[in-house]
């Protein structure tokens, strides 16, 4: 497929922020945000991004769509350099502004999203005013009132009237897709979207996302810390699974080859702390990990960087970096650990000792 079919393409790309320490800021870290991550966004496509907090997942998906600019590597919309037209001034095939309006995004918290000030017809008004300018001020009623009976804000001439703190959060959420969807997106990233809501309403509202993406024929980035709201919305839509680790992509698949046949360890550690995805979870309530302590992400470990907490770790893991491998032959599954390479040195390595709190302290502070 050549990169102008993917909706956005995403090309080893490295997000590093330098970060000022000790005193009067005379010192800095660099925080490796994300660092080598390629993935591919394709036309109503549904990709979730699970890890724990502080793994990079917003950060990449800000890259994905055109708000955080990377330090390394390239980032498309349908071919074109998303930087590259930000800084033509208008020269490049697509322009900046179309490509910023195409890539939407909704928070964790609508509420901080959404003027306080602003009615919901105003809300709505803005998107509807910008990509259809010729339209008449009937026609944007009657169309907003029809996405609000869309998501079930009935009577829609009521909630129009309404500000944010008239609205409940799942409604809120519900305003904020609808603003999203006007601007007739090609891909939202909805970030942690359904975790501040009631557990009762996140699968109602992944539902709405997913009849919405037909009607609207939109590709959704969807960031969670949580494998079982992942794997529902991405299920749903036959979409895939990526699971990030300090700052790299370190498994990505189909929901069903994540679930079913997870490869890194880590992703078996995800999977044991989602009981409702993994069968088996409950016959050892042991964690699966060495540790629970995530090392500094301004000095990730050596070598594979999740070998510090690893339950299958050995010496190799300490030195070489693992490169992406295809699991058992299935291009469309992928994981970065040794493994899944029949011919490592990792099989004839010993087996890693204890990770000493001391080492692991070590290595996040060297
Ligand atoms: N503007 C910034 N300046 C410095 N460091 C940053 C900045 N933005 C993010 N980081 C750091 O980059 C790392 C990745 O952050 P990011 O928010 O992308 O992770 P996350 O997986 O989305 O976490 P969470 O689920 O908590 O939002 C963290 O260590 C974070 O502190």
């Amino acid at each position: 497929m050549s990169s102008d079919e993917h909706v956005v393409s995403l090309q080893d790309i490295e997000v590093h922020f330098e970060t000022d320490t000790g005193i009067f800021g005379r010192d800095s870290d660099i925080v490796k945000a994300v660092d080598g991550v390629s993935l591919d966004i394709e036309e109503n496509d549904v990709v979730a991004l699970v890890g724990e907090s502080g793994c990079g997942k917003t950060t990449l998906g800000k890259t994905a769509i055109g708000v955080q600019r990377p330090t390394e590597g390239q980032v498309e919309y349908r071919g074109q350099d998303i930087w590259e037209a930000r800084d033509s001034s208008g020269s490049s095939s697509i322009p900046f502004k179309q490509i910023r309006q195409s890539l939407q995004i909704i928070h964790q918290d609508p509420g901080a999203s959404l003027n306080p000030n602003k009615t919901v017809m105003h809300t709505l008004s803005v998107p509807l005013r910008a990509t259809q300018p010729q339209m008449t001020t009937f026609d944007r009623r009657e169309r907003i009132h029809e996405m609000l009976s869309r998501v079930g804000m009935e009577p829609p001439e009521a909630y129009s009237k309404r500000y944010p703190h008239q609205l409940s959060g799942g409604e809120k959420q519900r305003v904020a897709l609808i603003r999203a969807l006007l601007m007739n997106p090609d891909l939202i990233l909805a970030d942690e979207a359904v975790s501040a809501l009631d557990v009762s309403l996140r699968i109602d509202m992944m539902d709405l996302m997913l009849e919405l993406q037909d009607q609207f024929n939109t590709s959704y980035l969807f960031i969670s810390h949580n494998l079982s709201n992942a794997s529902y919305v991405a299920g749903e839509a036959d979409g895939r699974i990526g699971i990030m680790y300090l700052g790299e992509l370190v498994e990505l698949g189909p929901v069903d080859e994540i679930v079913k046949n997870p490869k890194h360890p880590y992703t078996k550690a995800l999977m044991w702390a989602a009981p409702s995805l993994d069968p088996n979870a409950d016959a050892d309530p042991s964690s699966p990990l060495r540790t629970i302590d995530v090392p500094d992400p301004r000095n990730p470990p050596s070598g594979c960087r999740f070998h510090t907490r690893c339950p299958e770790a050995r010496e190799a893991c300490k030195n070489d970096v693992p490169g992406e491998l295809a699991v058992d032959g299935h291009t469309d599954h992928t994981v970065t650990c040794f493994r899944e390479d029949d011919h490592h040195d990792y099989w004839h390595s010993p087996e890693l000792d204890e990770v000493s709190t001391d080492e692991a302290d070590t290595a996040a502070s060297d």
